[in-house]
């Protein structure tokens, strides 16, 4: 593939010190940052490495994939993309002893989701009493823990320093202080190139604390780099009025562009939301294809969890629009990984009970429910989620059955029993965990306390024999014909898959929250608002509503070539 390298992008490759690319969405920063690396590449002595940091698995599967466009295999093997979190425990892992005096343990983020929730005072004192204490260290303290070591050994600073001639920064925007503490102690060792655009800064605020609206004049105002705008370039949308269209909702004044790539779709009242919504998914994957493209990729993206859960069960089932049927749309859901596995944890444990049927399965599938209704409930606490309550009475009702169980008692009513009689109403399990994955999970669905499990659950993928998951419990049945220890196998090949930072390429229709959708591209893009829930712009955000804007622009611009926003046609309009 050919690449446009002007003035402005071989300074940058050229540049032996410290640089900043800022770029709007598709204007090439990642390719620049890889065409640079290109160019280092054959000089690296043995053993060295660049290194690429980005925030989620996504974005480091979205860098792969430039990597693989642009890199041959050799090349690939001697540039390290990660997330800062796999980068920090790294070194933790391997240095943490500097800390303590011992040698650092890891909690992984449900069993903190579950002590959060549980423990009565300020989390963040107890989880550094964790780290100082007991050697135990949450995710949220892996940047600060490796900000410590760095600014107390300058000679872990050196060898980082050689290891890793070259360290990109991606997303720095969104780079909270403990990140920034750390990557400042990485720059006075080694060169480092910053990728950013203040306008994707979508996580300030309550999502992470320590992102801040000017983390870029702190970068400036204490290292010396060369600054280069590509604010002008798009190439991921270039002949598309796309990003103006975006641009347009960034800044709130019109006019719109009146253009056929970006369309809307109203709806009156909320008993048309479901025919709309699939009229605008399948219109959308009809337009792409009608522009020649066979196999398109679409997201389709809205504010809130509750509302992406909704959508799916809409695409589901058949609709009528204006006459026209529309058949169920097949689909993914791109869900929050911790409360996936705690879904599939749960899951995989009334598997166990029902292949095993004893008192200490029993036990164990009502404390799996409890800890997953747990977990839901920090989810919703941190992320400002309805449910919060709902989700602690579930955990509460779960957690008692879970006591009655050990001590030998019989469970009288309520959900923990109603949802044994679903489950004892299961005929024998067939051995095929695809099969049986799917009757058990059928059982949550039809639980109305537990349907919430069936959805989360949802991403755990276990639809083909040949995967992991669906691998490692045929082998247990055929073992012992049981699915007995199910639970902890699927909780331990996905917090695996968590750390490595396994993400599937999309592929035709994925459903996600705006949030997820950051540092992805798609060929189209449905954004649906909800008629009394999940609307676009945030009424206290009023009047200039900048932080929904931006969210907006970031939802948008994942398009290389239609976007379709649905709202009700009551909304607060987007432009002024
Ligand atoms: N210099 C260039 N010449 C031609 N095509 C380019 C160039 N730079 C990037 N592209 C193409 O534009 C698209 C977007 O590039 P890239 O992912 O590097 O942008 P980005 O600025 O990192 O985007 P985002 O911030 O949205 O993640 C890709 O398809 C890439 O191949």
């Amino acid at each position: 593939m050919a690449f446009t390298i002007c003035e402005k992008r071989q300074s940058v490759i050229d540049e032996q010190g410290h640089a900043l690319v800022i770029g709007g969405p598709g204007s090439g920063k990642t390719t620049l940052a890889l065409l640079k690396s290109k160019g280092i590449l054959d000089s690296l002595a043995k053993g060295q490495s660049i290194i690429f940091l980005s925030f989620s698995r996504a974005a480091v599967q979205q860098i792969l994939k430039r990597c693989r466009e642009i890199l041959n295999k050799e090349e690939m093997k001697r540039i390290d993309v990660r997330t800062y979190h796999s980068f920090c425990w790294d070194i933790l892992h391997c240095h943490g002893r500097l800390l303590g005096g011992r040698p650092l343990k890891m909690m992984a983020p449900s069993e903190e989701g579950i002590r959060r929730t549980q423990f009565d005072g300020d989390w963040t004192t107890e989880s550094k009493r964790l780290k100082d204490e007991d050697g135990i260290i949450c995710f949220d303290l892996f940047a600060a823990a490796t900000a410590e070591l760095f600014e107390g050994s300058s000679h872990l600073r050196i060898w980082m320093g050689r290891l890793f001639p070259l360290v990109i920064l991606d997303e720095f925007q969104d780079s909270d202080d403990d990140q920034w503490r750390f990557v400042q102690q990485l720059s006075a060792v080694t060169q480092t190139l910053f990728l950013a655009d203040t306008e994707q800064r979508i996580f300030e605020g309550s999502f992470r604390p320590g992102v801040r609206a000017d983390r870029l004049d702190i970068l400036k105002s204490a290292i010396v780099l060369r600054e280069v705008d590509l604010r002008d370039d798009n190439y991921r949308s270039a002949d598309s009025d796309i990003l103006a269209f975006a641009d347009c909702v960034l800044s709130g004044k019109g006019p719109l562009p009146n253009t056929k790539d970006v369309k809307r779709l109203s709806y009156d009242y909320k008993n048309q939301f479901s025919a709309t919504v699939h009229f605008a998914v399948a219109v959308t994957l009809h337009t792409l294809r009608k522009c020649g493209i066979d196999d398109p990729t679409v997201a389709v993206l809205a504010r809130s969890n509750d509302l992406v859960a909704e959508i799916s069960d809409i695409l589901e089932v058949p609709h009528s629009y204006n006459g026209k049927d529309l058949k169920p749309i097949p689909h993914d859901i791109v869900w929050d990984q911790e409360l996936s596995a705690s879904a599939g944890v749960a899951i995989a444990s009334a598997l166990e009970f029902v292949s095993l049927d004893t008192p200490v399965a029993r036990e164990a599938m009502h404390a799996k429910i409890e800890e997953y209704f747990l977990i839901k409930k920090d989810f919703c606490q941190r992320y400002g989620g309805r449910g919060a309550q709902t989700a602690g009475t579930k955990a509460a009702r779960f957690g008692k059955a879970k006591a009655k169980v050990a001590e030998g008692k019989d469970l009288t009513q309520g959900s923990p029993k109603t949802f044994e009689t679903a489950l004892s109403a299961i005929p024998a399990l067939t051995g095929d965990p695809v099969r049986d994955w799917k009757t058990v999970r059928a059982a949550f669905r039809a639980h109305d306390d537990l349907k919430a499990i069936f959805q989360d659950a949802r991403m755990v993928r276990l639809f083909r024999a040949s995967d992991t998951l669906a691998t490692a419990l045929a082998g247990r049945w055929m073992e012992r014909a049981t699915y007995e220890g199910a639970a902890r196998m699927i909780r331990s090949v996905l917090d695996q898959e968590k750390l490595i930072g396994l993400e599937r390429d999309p592929k035709g229709v994925s459903l996600m929250t705006l949030h997820k959708s950051k540092g992805k591209e798609f060929d189209g893009v449905v954004m649906i608002e909800g008629m009394y829930s999940s609307p676009f712009l945030l009424e206290r955000e009023a009047p200039d509503f900048a932080p929904s804007r931006r969210l907006l622009r970031v939802g948008i611009t994942r398009a290389r070539s239609f976007v379709l926003l649905v709202r009700p046609r009551t909304a607060s309009p987007l432009i002024d």
